[in-house]
């Protein structure tokens, strides 16, 4: 199976390292429009394989698009990311028109891809992607749920005092500060409803760091994370290539779900090798439905934006 990375930056090198690594693809091509950037990168990462022991192929291209071709999974990282003090929605202006190119030219030469959008503003981006290029919603996901979810997991490990594999949780809505949804009613610790272990006040708190769990590491980096989103692409990958059919909260096309239409945001979704195979209804209380319509009323604020470019 072969993989495109678009975007051979931080979090593109870094997914392409995890899929390799992992063996979760055979073939791994990371393209950039920096000279020789995407093929230093894939050499780099080739000298991994007999101290690591992989057998991916990862290779590098300037640019051209003949090299992705048949690819079966399309990642798109290419475009700027955020200074500390951004938000990501800062980011539409020089992004859409990078992101829409790139989608254009990856399906040029393959037809078939599932596409991963993972620039920001993510769900916007994905929103975009779908628009343009007129897939079916199927073959469009955008990734940010996943990120999110293991960062509400690592803050819910950190206040419990417990490992992180024995705590589960979701966060769905918009990839954003403020429209982030950590959904710790359904959070639980091996099972049991994290509540039992943790006063409001405490879990409110998680809540609170995980919504700006990306501005905090972006204050601290200079430059936004890489490791989680690199690793959350290539969890999300996975469960496309090797139809594992996870249920990963990703950005989809909403037609009537969660009480929206005609918008990319987070939910809950089965992921196999048709991209999305569902939408999960997980019966949100009225208050979580309250804080979902709110976050879908930012996102399609930012949607409206877009009429530059579409
Ligand atoms: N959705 C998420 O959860 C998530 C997580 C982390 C980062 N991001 C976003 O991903 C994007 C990339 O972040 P990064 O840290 O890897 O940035 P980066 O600057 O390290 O890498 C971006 C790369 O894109 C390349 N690029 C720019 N325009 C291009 C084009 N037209 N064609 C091909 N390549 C092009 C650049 O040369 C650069 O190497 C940012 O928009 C960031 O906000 C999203
Ligand atoms: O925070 C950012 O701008 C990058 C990304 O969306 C993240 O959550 O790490």
């Amino acid at each position: 199976m072969k993989v495109t990375i678009v975007g051979a930056g931080n979090v593109g090198a870094t997914c392409a390292d995890v899929i390799s690594y992992r063996g979760i693809a055979s073939g791994v091509v990371l393209l950039d429009i920096k000279e020789g950037f995407a093929e230093g990168k894939a050499m780099d990462i080739m000298q991994c394989a007999t101290t690591t022991g992989f057998n991916t192929k990862v290779s590098g291209s300037t640019n051209d698009y003949s090299k992705t071709a048949g690819s079966d999974v399309v990642v798109i990282t290419s475009g700027i990311p955020r200074k500390p003090g951004m938000t990501r929605e800062e980011l539409i202006g020089i992004n859409a028109g990078i992101v829409k190119t790139v989608a254009d030219n990856v399906l040029q030469h393959s037809p078939n891809a599932i596409i991963v959008v993972v620039s920001n503003p993510m769900d916007t981006m994905t929103y975009l992607t779908l628009k343009a290029t007129g897939l079916p919603k199927n073959r469009v996901i955008g990734m940010g749920g996943a990120l999110d979810s293991s960062r509400f997991k690592y803050y819910l490990s950190q206040a419990l005092g417990k490992p992180a594999n024995d705590i589960q949780g979701m966060v769905i809505g918009g990839h954003g500060d403020t429209t982030m949804i950590p959904l710790t009613r359904l959070a639980s610790y091996n099972g049991a409803p994290i509540a039992n272990f943790m006063s409001q006040d405490e879990m409110d708190k998680v809540a609170a760091a995980t919504m700006v769990g990306g501005a905090t590491l972006t204050g601290l980096l200079g430059t936004s994370a890489w490791y989680a989103p690199g690793a959350s692409v290539a969890f999300l990958v996975d469960s496309i290539l090797n139809d594992q059919k996870r249920m990963i909260p990703c950005s989809v096309m909403l037609d009537g779900e969660y009480g929206q239409s005609d918008i990319c945001i987070g939910v809950p979704c089965i992921i196999g090798k048709n991209g999305i195979e569902q939408i999960v209804d997980i019966q949100l209380n009225d208050a979580e439905k309250a804080l979902f319509a709110k976050s879908a009323d930012a996102v399609r604020n930012m949607n409206a934006d877009l009429k530059a470019v579409l």
